[in-house]
């Protein structure tokens, strides 16, 4: 299936996107709007055939059979015998969901309930001030989603405290008061060691400060009795289950601090907008399916082209953090070099991907995207309209740049063109040297995902849909994308060398890097 897809690669080598246009047809046939959001891959290279062998590939994966299986509770997680359920979170209405014979809903509407009556009461208690503080799974979430819904929020402030780095809590501690400070502590396993180490500072800082600890903590995990033997209440924990990846948990209890932030209702919004993204997904035909055709476009650009980064671009200043968040989503999730089965990977795994908003990218990297030597596929993400009624303006520019991009990124510039630009300012040879120095390649892949307004309820059919994207992929891939082995050795490596660094055990046996490292350190703190 793959040597199909190389075919279609030489077939279209060279062919530029713009004459794809030729026909009218084009932007609507290489579009989907669904769920109230308008998916725009028509200035890629697709064309119908390819857009059917990518879906073939789909089908021979088996993504729908697997999908269905997702969503009825099968253990997918295969290294670790795990079900994958992070979908029965928003699960508002949708009705039973099994694991292991036994429906995990009422549980889920339970603690969804427990942590709307705890936010309820914090929003309405004497708390200005929250910290969250977790590491990965345990924070991007939270902390991309909170400032992306910043007009919703009319709760206490809420702070992210992630980095073992002691300047990450120094800096958010300085100002707090403690009287009216409360901290979550958010950690899936309740044992990673950045976030307990942050979470014990908090407590000496409220003892430095003369304040009682009681009732200042909320512990978000899966692992309650490590949390009550740090001596969290069982009333100030709210549990999750093994069947919720980190990466995949700010639908359910790790969504608390958002939840203080905006409101259960705002919350409530976000969980819909999740769910009508997994209705769509588990429904709709493979064709006619964003989250499927997000992915078969991303696996034509990184495994057909080979184009190994993909740069995710919001024209949305408070989706700021979003590309970090899904840098933990796509590439912990489908960094993976073997199958399920162990066979190593005939074929790349997920991209590197990167970005940051539009239009601050343009005045920094869009240099390269626009005339380096590699081919970087760009996501756009823009909103119709801005949250800001009596700025309609900028928000006009920041649409209007948004399209000039990928429209520049399509088109380039040809050498006659800017040849045409320097004729006025220069001539002869330095013309010819000026003029090449002003040339755009274009023919530059990008898609565009268009939206009303980032409302709560949008957000959620975002994430949704890039969680089911990696879903797709990981299924085409054939591999686990719900383990993440990747990060052990380093933590390992880690606790070993803390008593090096610190001076109490020898570098021995370490390599000569290492040694003159640690040696640096202990000469120069
Ligand atoms: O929530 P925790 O158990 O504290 O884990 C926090 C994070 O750390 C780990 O190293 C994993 O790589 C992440 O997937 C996880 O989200």
């Amino acid at each position: 299936m793959w040597e199909d897809l190389k075919r279609h690669a030489d077939r279209i080598d060279g062919r530029r996107i713009e004459g794809l246009f030729e026909n009218d047809k084009r932007a609507t046939e290489f579009s989907l709007d669904a769920v109230g959001m308008l998916f725009d891959y028509s200035k890629t290279q697709l064309d119908g055939d390819i857009r059917e062998a990518l879906i073939d590939v789909a089908k021979q994966a088996g993504v729908e059979a697997r999908r269905d299986e997702m969503f009825s509770g099968a253990k997918i997680n295969e290294t670790e015998g795990r079900a994958v359920l992070h979908t029965a979170l928003r699960n508002l209405d949708g009705g039973p969901v099994m694991v292991d014979g036994d429906d995990v809903m009422p549980g889920v509407l339970d603690t969804l309930k427990r942590m709307e009556a705890l936010a309820t009461e914090i929003r309405a208690s004497n708390v200005t001030d929250v910290v969250n503080i977790g590491i990965g799974g345990s924070d991007l979430g939270p902390a991309m989603a909170y400032l992306a819904l910043s007009p919703y929020a009319d709760g206490p402030r809420c702070h992210f405290v992630s980095n073992v780095d002691g300047a990450d809590i120094a800096d958010v501690l300085t100002g707090l008061d403690p009287e009216t400070t409360l901290f979550i502590v958010a950690s899936k396993t309740f044992t990673t060691i950045e976030t307990m180490t942050n979470a014990r500072t908090a407590k000496a800082w409220l003892s430095d400060k003369g304040v009682s600890s009681d009732g200042r903590f909320v512990a978000l995990s899966s692992n309650k009795e490590k949390a009550g033997e740090w001596g969290i209440p069982e009333a100030r924990v709210l549990g999750f289950e093994d069947w919720v990846g980190g990466r995949y948990s700010m639908w359910g209890p790790i969504g608390l601090s958002l939840m203080i932030a905006i409101g259960p209702d705002g919350f409530r919004a976000f969980l819909r907008g999740g769910q009508e993204m997994d209705r769509h997904f588990r429904a709709a035909e493979l064709h006619e399916n964003m989250p499927v055709l997000l992915a078969l476009v991303g696996m034509w650009h990184n495994q057909v082209l080979g184009h190994a980064t993909r740069a995710v671009l919001p024209y949305d200043n408070r989706l700021s953090r979003l590309a970090a968040y899904l840098q933990q989503l796509e590439m912990e999730s489908n960094g993976k070099g073997v199958s399920m089965d162990g066979a190593d990977l005939p074929f790349n795994s997920g991209p590197v991907v990167w970005g940051e908003p539009g239009t601050n990218g343009q005045h920094a990297f869009y240099q390269l995207i626009h005339q380096g030597t590699r081919v970087i596929p760009c996501e756009f993400m823009v909103a119709a309209r801005g949250h800001e009624p009596e700025l309609r303006h900028h928000h006009e520019l920041l649409i209007a740049n948004c399209l000039a991009q990928s429209e520049a990124l399509m088109r380039g510039r040809t050498l006659d063109e800017a040849r045409e630009k320097v004729a006025g300012t220069f001539e002869g040879d330095e013309l010819e040297r000026q003029a090449k120095h002003r040339v755009f390649p274009g023919n530059r892949p990008s898609t565009t995902l268009i939206y009303p307004l980032l409302d709560p309820e949008t957000l959620g059919k975002i994430i949704a849909l890039y969680e089911h994207r990696v879903f797709v992929e990981g299924v085409i891939l054939g591999i686990n994308s719900y383990d993440q082995w990747g990060v052990e050795l380093g933590k390992e490596l880690a606790s070993s060398l803390g008593p090096v660094v610190s001076g109490e055990a020898s570098a021995d046996g370490k390599d000569g890097s290492t040694k003159q490292l640690v040696d640096y350190v202990l000469k120069n703190r």
